[in-house]
């Protein structure tokens, strides 16, 4: 998809802020730091639309982007919880619970996960919790120029093993760095709003 315009509409603390237009919407989910904002800038080719840091666990609200007046991405905040009080998380675990179950026109969550890594215990959860809640789940390997192309497919099983991956929900590759994988993640991205 050509993005011709992309905005953050709102940060959104609490439900009434959310949009009202009813547009298909994407949800974008990973742990800290595994590189969801370089995903978001990356898709709508803005170099900081989404801010980017290395400082993890920054965003503890549901940012919402507009893009081509067509569809919204959903940036969910980052779950790595090591530096967050107990309160923090089941504020955070409210906020997500409730946007996922009372949102009909979340047609998808984009689950970013690092190629590099076996998901977390977080990321497993994640997808269980999603999967509970039948919400279709792009599964995104990202950081994969981080890996020579030989090792990609050893590395993509151990993620579809570990994540206990459904057939129905695709795995793709990504980089920020090099814009790997944007067209499939595009492609993945339309097909699922289109239902
Ligand atoms: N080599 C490489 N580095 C990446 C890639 N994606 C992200 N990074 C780096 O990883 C770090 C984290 O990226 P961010 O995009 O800020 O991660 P985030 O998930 O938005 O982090 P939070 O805001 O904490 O949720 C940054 O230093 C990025 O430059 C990638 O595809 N390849």
């Amino acid at each position: 998809m050509k993005v011709t315009k992309a905005d953050i509409v709102i940060s959104a603390v609490k439900p009434e802020q959310y949009p009202v237009d009813q547009l298909p919407e994407i949800g974008l989910a990973g742990r800290s730091n595994v590189g969801k904002s370089s995903f978001i800038n990356k898709m709508i080719a803005r170099k900081n639309l989404a801010r980017t840091s290395s400082r993890p666990g920054k965003t503890q609200t549901l940012n919402f982007y507009i893009i081509n007046d067509q569809l919204y991405f959903v940036d969910v905040p980052g779950y790595g919880f090591a530096k967050v009080s107990k309160s923090e998380r089941e504020a955070w675990g409210k906020m997500i619970e409730r946007y996922i179950m009372e949102r009909p026109q979340l047609k998808a969550v984009v689950l970013l996960v690092d190629l590099r890594h076996a998901p977390s215990v977080d990321d497993v959860l994640m997808y269980e919790w999603l999967k509970h809640y039948e919400i279709p789940v792009i599964i995104v390997a990202t950081k994969c120029d981080k890996i020579p192309k030989g090792k990609w497919q050893k590395h993509l099983k151990v993620v579809k093993e570990t994540l206990k991956k459904k057939p129905e929900d695709p795995l793709l590759l990504f980089s920020s760095e090099t814009g790997y994988g944007k067209d499939a993640a595009w492609g993945s991205i339309i097909e699922h709003m289109k239902r």
